[in-house]
């Protein structure tokens, strides 16, 4: 799409993305290499000023009505729905992912809104049975301040919404921080903020060029009271000791390695189209892509073909063709870190049955590719690989597949394919992940609780759990009411 073609609402985001005057930094696109147009790079000053207009707005959006938080909410996310066609071509455009995916991407971020605007209703307080005569004991949840929330780039726009809209539902305000690959997504949404007439400052954007400053600032300031971020596990820990100097209050969804288990008595053909979406969705790039495929001896090379045959079909490409199905990995330093995985698997004996190297040319294209014969040793099956390969490994029985399954310092999503009651039961218990889904391709939604253990991270996007984490709990006891 030539720049002249842009509809409308683009044009106007990268005005509003670059104000007249501002420090720039370039975003391209990953599919061809090409600027796609500039961004303010932001300092960790403009962070700081950030940080002290939204403890500003603090006072007078905490004290909104949850009635009137809600409508605006609501006129956001109608705005977010009306423009959803602009805002997937802008996401593709910055990130790589078929069109589909980022319309997709899209609408699943603003049922977060519309979940949370409904919940912000319901953040009901308690009244606990007095321990005293005389005396009354109550709990109430009161927002927990300004809310620092850092994003990644393969979800520019969804983790944008995850965590804005229970954080301002609560009637707490934020600052984003999104990633320095894919801020024009983040521009969109707040620029339609502002047109659904939520109040100034309420949600406040940082884009920048150094993270790791502007990302210091904000876990620096004492009036951040909360940080909410979804990136890498070394990231994560790095910002969690940062807050630990002002006891903030953390959120973090980190890396993964999830296992994907395939027993005997599996739906083999409910097992390979759920790997296709647990598997190739964002060319791989997500935090809950299936790592590690472990499937039991019976059923090993049949599931094998299986998956090769659905991936044969798959359209490799820029994500802005109708065709493609999977886009380009995000930049050069992805396409050699999964290669080198892969080829160090093969070297190691695995056998690379489809796909295996990067494509030559332009853009940061890498084949889907299938890997069998490895063993759960590999460098590529403690490793999140981050991209489109289906690394396959054999197991015996149940034993087994729990042990290699739980044998990571990882616990963020897991997926378990068989027929048998007593066995789903066990196993999703015995697993040390967060989420399990069972004889499924996906845990993503508005409705349920996203986060993982060990680490993976702390807390849970989604559900009514996750209105909690933007929540202090006040107890109040009143006492000498028998006087
Ligand atoms: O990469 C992690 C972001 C979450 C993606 C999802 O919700 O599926």
């Amino acid at each position: 799409m030539s720049r002249a073609s842009w509809p409308q609402f683009i044009t106007d985001v990268f005005d509003h993305a670059a104000p007249v005057g501002a420090s720039t930094f370039d975003v391209k696109n990953p599919a061809t290499g090409a600027v796609l147009g500039t961004v303010a790079d932001m300092t960790a000053a403009d962070a700081r000023q950030a940080v002290a207009d939204a403890r500003g707005a603090f006072k007078a959006w905490s004290q909104e009505t949850a009635k009137s938080r809600t409508a605006a909410m609501m006129a956001w996310h109608d705005l977010i729905v009306a423009h959803v066609d602009e805002l997937a071509q802008l996401l593709t455009l910055e990130m790589g992912k078929p069109l589909m995916e980022a319309k997709g991407e899209i609408l699943h971020g603003a049922s977060y809104i519309t979940w949370f605007a409904e919940e912000a209703k319901r953040l009901y307080g308690d009244i606990i049975p007095t321990n005293a005569p005389g005396r009354r004991l109550m709990v109430v949840k009161q927002p927990i301040g300004v809310v620092a929330a850092i994003t990644p780039w393969n979800f520019p726009s969804a983790m944008i919404m995850r965590k804005v809209a229970p954080a301002i539902a609560a009637g707490c305000t934020v600052v984003i921080k999104p990633a320095e690959d894919t801020p024009l997504s983040a521009v969109a949404l707040v620029l339609l903020a502002k047109r659904a007439g939520l109040p100034d400052d309420v949600i406040k954007l940082v884009t920048c060029s150094q993270p790791a400053e502007v990302a210091k600032a904000l876990t620096d300031h004492p009036d951040v009271r909360k940080l909410s971020f979804t990136g890498s596990t070394r990231v994560g820990k790095l910002l969690m000791r940062n807050c630990a100097n002002t006891v903030k209050k953390v959120s973090l969804e980190l890396g993964g390695n999830a296992p994907f288990i395939v027993f005997d008595d599996a739906d083999l053909d409910q097992a390979a189209d759920a790997a296709m979406l647990a598997k190739f969705r964002n060319a791989g790039q997500t935090c809950i892509s299936a790592n590690r495929f472990l499937v039991q001896i019976g059923v090993y090379e049949a599931f094998a073909a299986k998956l090769e045959a659905r991936v044969a079909a798959l359209t490799l490409g820029d994500g802005m063709a109708p065709e493609t199905t999977v886009g380009p990995l995000i930049n050069d330093g992805a396409v050699s870190k999964v290669e080198s995985l892969v080829r160090h698997a093969a070297a190691c004996g695995a056998e690379v049955r489809t796909g295996g190297y990067a494509v030559d040319g332009q853009g940061t294209f890498f084949p889907p590719t299938i890997l069998t014969g490895g063993t759960p040793d590999l460098t590529i099956a403690d490793t999140e690989i981050f991209g489109p390969v289906a690394a396959l490994y054999r197991f015996k029985d149940e034993d087994e597949a729990v042990r290699v399954a739980n044998d990571t310092p990882y616990g963020l999503a897991s997926y378990v394919f068989t027929q048998d009651m007593g066995r789903i039961w066990r196993v999703s218990e015995a697993l040390e992940y967060g989420m399990v889904a069972v004889n499924e391709g996906t845990v993503s939604s508005e409705a349920a609780p996203f986060g993982g253990v060990k680490e993976s991270g702390i807390g849970r996007e989604g559900s009514r759990y996750g209105l909690d984490e933007f929540v202090e709990i006040k107890y109040i006891g009143i006492g000498g009411l028998n006087r």
